[in-house]
Order: C-alpha cells, then sequence, then structure tokens
C-alpha cells in the first residue's frame, strides 16, 4: 500500500517527512502492518528506528511482538520526549502502542516530520469502554495518511472494531491479550457492556 519513496530526490530537494497512523482495535492487525512497512523500508535500505512505550512489557522488553509472533526489534522508551533524541539521523521512525504516551508525542511525530522523517504510528484509537485513547485523535487529526484496520469479532464474525475487557479492573491502563480483551463488534460491545458479563475471574471462580 505504501511505496518507499527515496530519501530526498534526484534534484537534492530537501526530504520530505510525514506522517502515517494505523490504528483499530486489539487484534486487528496494527502491530503486523507496523513491521511490514518498516521491513519494506528497511528492504529499500532506509535507516530505520522503532520505539514503544517502556511500560508495554507484555510479549518482550525490548521487541515489538504482533499477536501471531511476528516481531521486530525496538527501543523502548519512558516519554515521549527521548524519541527526539534517539531518532536523529532516521529516515523512518516507527512508533508502536502510542496509545501509552501522553499527549507531548503529537508534538515529537510532528516534529520529526517537519524535519523530512517518515513517521508511522501505531496504537488503538479507543479503550476498553470505547473511549478515544490517549494522544490517539490528535495524531489522527494531525497525519497525512489515516488506517483503521479491523479484527474478527470473536463473539458473531463480523468486522470488530472495539477492545471488550473480559478481566475486572477499571483502570484505563491493564496489559493483557486474550486473558484479558476480546475483539467485539459495536452491537455484540454493547451488549457486553450495558448487561455486565461476568469477568473472567468469575468465568473461572464458577467452574472450580
Ligand atoms: N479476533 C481476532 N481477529 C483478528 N485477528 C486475531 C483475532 N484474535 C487473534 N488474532 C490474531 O492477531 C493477529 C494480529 O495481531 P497484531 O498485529 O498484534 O494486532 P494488534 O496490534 O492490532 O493488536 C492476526 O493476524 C491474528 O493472527
Ligand atoms: C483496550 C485497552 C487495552 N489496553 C492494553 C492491552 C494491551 O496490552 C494493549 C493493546 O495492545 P494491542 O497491540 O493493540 O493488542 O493495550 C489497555 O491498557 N487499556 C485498554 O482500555
Ligand atoms: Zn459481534
Amino acid at each position: 500500500m505504501f511505496i518507499e519513496p527515496r530519501v530526498g530526490n534526484r534534484h537534492n530537494a530537501p526530504r520530505r517527512g510525514w506522517i502515517e497512523v494505523v490504528c483499530g482495535s486489539m487484534f486487528s492487525g496494527k502491530t503486523e502492518e507496523l513491521i511490514r512497512r518498516l521491513t519494506r523500508a528497511r528492504i529499500a535500505r532506509q535507516r530505520v528506528e522503532i520505539f514503544k512505550p517502556a511500560l508495554d512489557t507484555r510479549y518482550h522488553a525490548e521487541d515489538v511482538v504482533s499477536h501471531n509472533a511476528a516481531r521486530i526489534r525496538s527501543t523502548p522508551v519512558a516519554i515521549a520526549s527521548e524519541i527526539l533524541l534517539l531518532a536523529a539521523g532516521s529516515d523512518v521512525v516507527g512508533i508502536d502502542e502510542a496509545q501509552f504516551f501522553d499527549d507531548s508525542l503529537v508534538d515529537v511525530c510532528a516534529q520529526l516530520a517537519n524535519n523530512g522523517t517518515r513517521v508511522i504510528v501505531a496504537g488503538l484509537d479507543m479503550d476498553y469502554l470505547g473511549r478515544p485513547f490517549g494522544p490517539m485523535p490528535a495524531l489522527l487529526a494531525t497525519a497525512e495518511y489515516v488506517t483503521k484496520v479491523h479484527a474478527v469479532c470473536v463473539c458473531c464474525g463480523e468486522i470488530a472494531s472495539y477492545s471488550y475487557r473480559i478481566a475486572a479492573s477499571a483502570s484505563q491502563v491493564l496489559l493483557g491479550e486474550t486473558d484479558s480483551y476480546e475483539a467485539r463488534c459495536r452491537p455484540c460491545f454493547l451488549e457486553g457492556v450495558q448487561s455486565k458479563e461476568p469477568t473472567t475471574e468469575a468465568r473461572s471462580a464458577a467452574t472450580h
């Protein structure tokens, strides 16, 4: 879908930067798509740097890892401004789990793009209650290219845009995978939220 444009052009024009955002629910293929684009940029011999929030230790402390085990080495950072220092000299910057960063990520991405870097950001557009998540709404508004990917609803097989939480927690940040979340379509998400389905803990207690 995205080409790997040359860095600068034949006439030594300044290189152009821009922002791409890949968003969607959990299990929708955001990380796979991020890895695909970054891998192609590497094949095109571009200088690629990849970052993720240090708090995301779910699969691996350093690698960005998809739910079906595709992986790429990354640098975990505690705050978004570290990316500016560490990305110096890169042609392409990839950022996964962008929803966990604070709002300063929006300015960091803009500065990188203004200076000629292609920035590819992947993140959850909504949290487990369907609320816009962290800096994602502002990134979506300021990106040149937006791709929304979809998972499969585990209840009915339709396309899923929501991440339904089955674990008992009301904290906005709760790392997890299929143990704690299900991809759901709108009606199945609403049904779960409105009927207050039992959590994984309650289901497990009922069977033991
Ligand atoms: N309900 C689901 N819908 C679609 N893919 C799923 C689902 N559950 C697990 N998967 C797996 O998750 C992969 C996508 O993983 P990943 O790229 O890490 O997604 P994301 O980063 O959006 O959470 C799919 O290729 C598929 O193998
Ligand atoms: C919906 C939701 C998710 N999370 C966490 C759960 C996972 O650790 C990540 C999302 O990872 P993915 O690559 O998109 O599958 O975010 C959360 O903390 N809060 C939420 O509301
Ligand atoms: Zn459904």
